[in-house]
């Protein structure tokens, strides 16, 4: 998608953003930031001085709701400025990408009354001539038009330049929807191509009478510029503005505001009547007088670039060719003229450099200033300006008193802080940083070589240090290149420390040799420690990633992990190693802000995330949200990477990959996810169709056919996420209910459950209640913690009282029947109901299975339906077999065969197991009865007993005539013991 594109569908995305500023910022810098972001670097500053206006949609005009200058859309391909190689720059990054830096520099510039261009990033008026001749011919047809030209717009008269802002910008703030004489109206090029004429004219006012239909107005604006938020509010309201035509508390913004400028309000810009009549003539004029366009270039921008790279070429021109022309004396009737033109050719460019900086935006306080006089006084305040004179410093009119000498030149070398600019700029953007540095490398060895080759040359023909031994012989000879070559041989020799040199005789002769080789020795180390850095630095993610699964194999080794889980284990390695290159994403982009991050993973896995359910339609916010708390993580083939019955704790995007949402067997494709789809979230919302104590359990087990590229989101982040976001939630819900909705639909079979077979000690609940019972409507849904609060009210009591019951009867077993009841497990809402009315009828119902008590939370422990007020150990277990058969039956349902039910297939066979159930309770109740006439019949027996003993002692005490009170404590004694 083009920029242009991305940056329509982000404005708009804007408009439809429900005036989140956050969100809406989020969208522009998206496209602000994508690699198109031509926009940015083309602005036009129109008018003189300070009021200009500014067309790009870079820094603030971004944030309006600016519709789209149609020009600027396709500046960069009309003028072949095609895609940058090395992108925008870091501080052009952080100038336009931050949320923060978007609004900055409006909120600055509006306070900032000399500044009068707003532009962010302008480079130039590319269209500026095309749009002059279509506003003159438009003129043209306007003057000799029926309709007079004296509009009643209003000149200007703020600042000195702003009369021809007005006629230019007269014209032009017309067009730009009253971007008005005001400064800030300038600024902010408030117009909009569509609206400020309507907008004029419903705003209406006095001045709406007044004011005739404009032609140029009308023709010019529709060829241009944004619009500004704070002037218009968004151009879908399109009501009428504030009377003020700008922002009501903000007279600077009237201009703009005003806006609708032609038309503006009866404040907007000057007042009318200062200039109601303009002639046509006049008019035209101040038009063209106003369309004087400056300049102004971003420095993070890409004409800068190119330009430092002109510049820098004109500097090696000068680097490499000043100390050969010195030493070889190369200048010669022959050559002059080609040398001259190219000293004079870069001369210019260091000359035209010069004017460039006076156009060279810069910053302060992290704004882009564009004000013209301000620029000025900068560069010309700055270090840089005294040495770009000095660079041009004109010695060569001492050729004219000592001739040709290439050294008077040397003042051009100073332009070097303009080469290295150029090169740290690629370096940082290069996306083959580690080539671009090996090739600077060879570069520097080179210029190097040659320098020292040259002043070789030069001592060789000054006649060395008093004797020529030591310098090649046959140097003499007349031809320039081969000396030359000759002298960058001997160099390269003596900075390679390769040797092989003349041997020196003289002193002077062994200190210059040893200063080359010490020099050359520095040099060598220091190319060796660059070439290390490079090689290093190429290989540097693979090496961290073979120090990872190095860790890794010796753990396992030294663990004695099974041989084919090491090979899984290695298998993994390889996919990550295959399909990402990285071993630790996200520490790779861990030092970036937020922002930056999310934009990133936006970006990276917008075709994963653009077909994620949740993400489509919602606010830009959520996405940005999760999109930052999304962990990535791999899963191997045949991974579950959930199972039924657990406690869900976190949910999954599918990046890559397909997976399967399988039913306890394991064998049973509920359904099959890939790429955008999600899972895990049923649970993770507490949805699960099992109540409130086991909302939170897996509805299904998800497992991965082959390698899963997910991404994880913790359950508290996405509640973190979903508090803030509600419309999400309640998305999120809706489809979740869908499926559970299936899932209720889907044959018994599949839900049916006992056991949970793939995580064993867990027992899954919702294959015991019916399906009518596992299906809660979503209506019902937010009321059901409540009507499960009552019913383990209704539960606890009914509890206590056996409890108590248990108690008088002084069961034995206590602990035996919490333990049992503690294997009880929790049901949906319904199933409570039922089953407390159940219980209400035949209290004493049986628990279904003897598993999992470790799991169960407290609260599921006293449910009723495991208290059975038995007396006698045998009852125990009697009641265990009981409950063991249940427990069979529970896992033949789960398809785990073996159980003595059939498999549930239909709603007839669940009617008849319900029926066989009720059966089975009415004889364990029976059983309970016989259980309990036995025990009263015990009871009976051994009160009996006791009155018999009771009766002896009596009798014995009567006999030994022993003091009564004694007589009682020993009684007593006796009783307790016998109990
Ligand atoms: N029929 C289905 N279609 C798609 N996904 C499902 C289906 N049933 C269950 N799931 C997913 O599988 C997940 C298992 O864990 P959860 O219950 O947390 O959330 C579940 C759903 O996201």
């Amino acid at each position: 998608m083009s920029t242009a594109k991305r940056l329509v569908l982000s404005l708009r995305g804007r408009k439809n953003s429900q005036g989140n500023s956050a969100t809406s910022s989020t969208r522009l810098v998206s496209a602000g930031t994508s690699p198109g972001h031509e926009l940015d670097e083309i602005a036009v500053v129109s008018g003189t001085g300070s009021s200009s206006h500014h067309f790009s949609y870079g820094g603030c005009i971004a944030t309006g709701d600016a519709p789209l200058p149609r020009y600027s859309t396709d500046l960069g391909p009309k003028f072949g400025m095609t895609q940058p190689k090395f992108g925008q720059s870091v501080s052009q990054q952080g100038f336009f990408t931050s949320h923060d830096s978007l609004a900055t520099p409006c909120a600055s510039r509006a306070s900032n009354s000399h500044m009068a261009t707003v532009s962010t990033a302008s480079e130039m008026d590319l269209l500026h001539n095309k749009q002059r001749n279509k506003s003159r011919g438009r003129l043209k047809t306007a003057a000799s038009g029926d309709q007079p030209l004296l509009g009643t717009w209003n000149r200007s008269t703020g600042r000195g330049s702003q009369d021809n802002t007005l006629a230019g910008g007269g014209a032009t703030s017309l067009a730009m929807g009253g971007i008005g004489h005001n400064q800030y109206g300038g600024n902010y090029c408030n117009g909009t191509d569509r609206y400020p004429r309507s907008r004029s004219q419903q705003q209406g006012h006095h001045n709406a009478a007044q004011q005739p239909h404009h032609p140029y107005q009308l023709q010019h604006s529709a060829s241009t510029v944004s619009h500004h938020p704070h002037a218009h509010g968004p151009p879908s309201q399109g009501g009428p503005g504030p009377p003020h035509g700008g922002h009501p508390h903000h007279p600077h913004h009237g201009g703009a505001g005003s806006g609708g400028g032609s038309g503006g309000g009866p404040h907007g810009g000057q007042p009318h009547h200062q200039k109601p009549h303009r002639t046509a003539s006049q008019r035209i004029r101040a038009a063209t007088a106003a369309r004087k366009l400056h300049f102004v270039f971003d420095p993070a921008g890409r004409l800068c670039y190119y330009w430092s790279m002109v510049v820098s070429m004109a500097f090696l021109y000068n680097f490499w060719v000043i100390i050969y022309r010195f030493a070889f004396q190369e200048i010669n009737r022959r050559t002059i003229a080609i040398w001259f033109c190219l000293d004079y050719l870069s001369d210019f460019l260091y000359l035209i450099d010069i004017f460039f900086h006076f156009r060279t935006g810069y910053l302060e306080d992290g704004v882009l200033q564009t004000d013209a006089l301000k620029l000025r006084t900068h560069y010309m305040n700055s270090t840089i300006f005294y040495i770009d004179c000095l660079c041009l410093l004109p010695l060569d009119f001492l050729y004219l008193s000592i001739g040709f000498n290439s050294i008077l030149r040397s003042f051009r070398l100073v332009k070097i802080y303009r080469f290295w600019a150029f090169m740290d700029r690629t370096e940082r953007h290069t996306n083959y940083p580690n080539l671009f540095r090996s090739t600077a490398l060879i570069h520097y060895l080179l210029v190097i070589f040659h320098w020292n080759g040259c002043l070789y040359h030069i001592i060789h023909k000054n006649n060395g240090f008093g004797s020529r031994n030591w310098v090649y012989h046959d140097s003499e000879s007349a031809d320039v290149v081969k000396q030359y070559l000759q002298s960058y041989y001997w160099c390269t020799l003596a900075l390679t420390t390769i040797g092989d040199l003349p041997k020196p005789r003289s002193k002077g002769e062994y200190v210059f040799v040893i200063l080359q080789l010490l020099f050359g020795l520095m040099l060598f180390a220091t190319v060796l420690g660059h070439v290390a850095n490079i090689v290093t630095s190429v290989s540097a993610a693979r090496k961290e990633f073979q120090a990872k699964l190095d860790g890794v194999k010796t753990y396992m080794r030294m663990r004695r992990v099974p041989n084919h889980l090491q090979v899984k284990v290695i298998k993994w390695f390889d996919y990550l190693w295959l399909t990402q290159k990285c071993s630790d994403e996200e520490r790779a982009v861990s030092c970036l802000p937020d922002k930056l991050k999310a934009e990133i993973a936006i970006n990276v896995h917008l075709d994963t995330l653009k077909r994620v359910e949740i993400f489509q339609n919602t606010e830009a916010g959520f996405l940005c949200e999760l999109v930052l708390r999304l962990r990535p993580v791999l899963f191997s083939p045949g991974d579950y990477i959930c199972r039924k019955g657990e406690v869900g704790k976190e949910m999954y995007i599918v990046n890559r990959g397909r997976l399967q949402v399988v039913a306890d067997n394991g064998k049973t494709v509920m359904a099959s996810l890939k790429a955008g789809s999600y899972f895990g979230e049923i649970s993770i919302l507490n949805m699960g169709t099992a109540g409130k104590e086991l909302g939170n359990r897996r509805t299904a087990s998800v497992r991965s056919v082959g390698y899963s590229d997910l991404f994880v989101l913790s359950k508290k982040d996405m509640w973190d996420v979903l508090k803030e976001y509600p419309a999400a939630r309640v998305r999120l819900e809706s489809i979740a209910v869908k499926r559970l909705e299936k899932y209720k639909k889907a044959p018994l079979e599949k839900v049916a459950m006992g056991r949970c077979q793939s995580t064993p000690g867990l027992v899954e609940s919702c294959g015991r209640t019916s399906l009518e019972e596992m299906w809660l409507p979503p209506a019902t849904m937010h009321h059901h913690q409540q009507l499960q609060q009552h019913q383990q009210q209704l539960q606890q009591q009914q509890l206590q009282q056996q409890h108590q019951v248990a108690q008088q009867q002084h069961v034995p077993h206590r602990q035996e029947s919490t333990q049992q009841s503690s294997q009880s497990h929790g049901y949906s809402p319904r199933s409570y109901a039922d089953r407390l009315a159940r219980a209400t009828d035949s209290p004493r119902s049986v628990s279904p299975s003897a598993h999992g008590s470790e799991e169960r939370p407290r609260s599921r422990a006293t449910s009723h339906h495991s208290i059975r007020p038995q007396s006698q150990p045998s009852h125990t277990g009697h009641i265990c077999d009981s409950s063991s058969q249940l427990e069979c039956y529970g896992a033949g349902v789960g398809g785990a065969g073996g159980g003595t039910t059939p498999l549930l297939g239909s709603h007839e066979a669940l009617e008849d197991e319900i029926k066989r159930l009720r059966e089975r309770l009415h004889t364990v109740e029976s059983e309970n009865q016989a259980l309990n006439t036995k025990l009263s019949q015990q009871q009976w027996d051994l009160e009996n007993r006791l009155a018999e003993i009771e009766m002896q002692i009596c009798g014995v005490s009567s006999t030994s005539s022993v003091d009564p009170e004694n007589e009682n404590e020993e009684l007593e004694r006796n009783r307790e013991s016998i109990i």
